[in-house]
């Protein structure tokens, strides 16, 4: 991957050229033109001579020689070299392209607009020839971008750019820091500036004759991020540190899903919906759990009704024709044995995330701690929740109308799907009304709210005493 060469491009051999013989005063013309061709060809021999018997050695001597005179080192980082070194090279290539990207926007006089691989928008780089200056621990670094002499029918119809390169050139004395410390962080920054920028991707699970697969459904642009997720400051602050496997419950619309997306944003993960019907057996369970790749989310979806189905079938058919095509079915044991085996805590890379609005409902064995680290309630709508929505929506952090709707939301149980979708007709309007109508909106929905809740615990309170009258005339 890396090639060493000194700075200079020197011809190893200057004295060794054509050299040409002082004219001798008195000689003649012919005599002079002789001399010179007799002594082209003693040159010549001598050269053939010195070659054949000590050229690799004085050559090897010379330019040990140059180098010990040059203080300069360069580092070739080739796109894809000759030696099959291929992906790993790109792999080299891309990260210091991303890395000098932010470099090289504020300093090289032209650039160009390069799509790399995997990231969803293009990023900048150094034109052909050009180059850039980089400091680190008070060193300065220059980095070009060329290209290598064309080499042949080895690259010739194959990708364009092939044999580009970017040269690293530092000082001599710097050689120790630069190769390990510098090229480390490069790498280590340009990837992270990649990752932060992958096009990330949805996919979800089909059955056919041949087994179980992976279906791409398409690239996953959700713009779900924590900042804007409505719920505590605190719980949000501990799920980001502790990503690991997690059971979401919570009502409709309190944002299970919008949190899955979020946290694929945070972490540049793909996402791999499973949609447990349709997976035929355990083996097939397996398999398709074995093929998610790191850097992914797996995700289970309404994970109480999956389970419910799949434990139904297997007690209640028994005599049934289909018996035997339910039993291949998923179980719920051979579940958890897929999720224990595969998704261990230090498996970094592979989240796992259910998600249910009924808590109840589920199988203790599947959410005991240890198997599912985190229970996460998603509640209704709580007045921190609802400032975040106000920013999202409507831009505002503050207004005089907040300290009615913190009073409201303490009696009303609205999800923050209802608060959005109050805040979000603000954005469809030709016409603005302002922020403050909306937040008026919100309150008649809150107190709309306040009153049926209101009305259905008379009624309950009402149903209930007369119960207990019913149950005193029998007694
Ligand atoms: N906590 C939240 N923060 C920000 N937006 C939210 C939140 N909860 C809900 N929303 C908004 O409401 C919409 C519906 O939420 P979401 O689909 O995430 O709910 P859910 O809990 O997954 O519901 P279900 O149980 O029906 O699947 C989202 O698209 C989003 O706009
Ligand atoms: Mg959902």
């Amino acid at each position: 991957m890396l090639r060493k060469s000194n700075t200079k491009m020197v011809n190893p051999l200057p004295f060794l050229g054509h050299q040409g013989s002082p004219g001798h005063e008195g000689m003649s013309q012919m005599g002079l033109g002789m001399a010179i061709a007799a002594s082209m060809v003693v040159l010549t021999m001598f050269q053939q001579f010195l070659f054949s018997h000590f050229g690799g050695y004085l050559e090897r001597c010379l330019r040990k020689l140059v180098s010990s005179m040059d203080p300069y080192v360069q580092i070739r980082f080739t796109e894809e070299s000759t030696d099959g070194g291929g992906p790993k090279n790109y792999e080299a290539y891309a990260a210091i392209e991303t890395y000098l990207s932010s470099k090289c926007s504020a300093q090289a006089p032209r650039l160009k607009a390069n799509s790399v691989r995997d990231i969803n928008a293009p990023v900048l780089c150094v034109d052909d020839g050009e180059g850039v200056s980089d400091e680190f621990n008070g060193v300065t670094v220059w980095w070009h971008l060329g290209k290598e002499k064309d080499q042949g029918d080895i690259y010739r119809g194959s990708r364009r750019n092939r044999n580009r390169y970017y040269a690293l050139t530092f000082r001599k004395k710097n050689r120790e820091m630069v190769v390990g410390e510098y090229v480390r962080q490069v790498m280590e920054e340009g990837k992270a500036v990649a990752a932060s920028h992958r096009q990330l991707k949805l996919y979800s699970n089909s059955s056919s004759e041949h087994g179980a697969y992976w279906n791409f459904i398409m690239d996953f642009d959700h713009p779900a991020r924590f900042e804007t997720l409505a719920m505590d400051k605190e719980k949000k602050e501990e799920i980001i540190d502790d990503l690991i496997r997690y059971l979401l419950y919570g009502p409709p619309g309190t944002g299970k899903s919008t949190m899955i997306a979020a946290m694929a944003n945070l972490l540049s993960y793909d996402v791999y919906d499973l949609e447990l019907t349709a997976v035929l057996s355990n083996a097939a369970l397996k398999r398709l759990l074995n093929r998610i790749p790191c850097n992914s989310i797996l995700v289970i979806e309404d994970i109480d009704c999956s389970s419910k189905i799949t434990n139904q079938r297997e007690m209640n058919n028994q005599d049934d024709e289909k018996t035997v095509k339910i039993l291949e079915k998923v179980t719920l044991s051979g579940l958890l044995n897929c999720i224990d085996g595969l998704f261990s805590a230090n498996d970094g890379g592979r989240l796992m995330v259910f998600t249910t609005n009924n808590m109840e409902a589920l199988d203790s064995a599947l959410i005991r701690r240890g198997r599912m680290d985190k229970h996460i309630h998603m509640t209704y709508c709580g007045f921190e929740a609802f400032r975040i929505l106000a920013k999202n929506y409507l831009r505002m952090e503050e207004h005089e109308l907040f300290g009615r709707i913190e009073e409201l939301l303490k009696e009303s149980s609205v999800t923050p799907a209802d608060v959005a979708e109050t805040l979000i007709e603000r954005r469809g309007k030709a016409e603005d009304c302002g922020g403050e109508y909306y937040l008026n909106k919100l309150i008649r929905v809150l107190e709309e709210n306040c009153e049926t809740k209101k009305s259905i615990n008379r009624e309950m309170l009402e149903k209930k005493g007369k119960g207990e009258l019913e149950n005193e005339e029998c007694e």
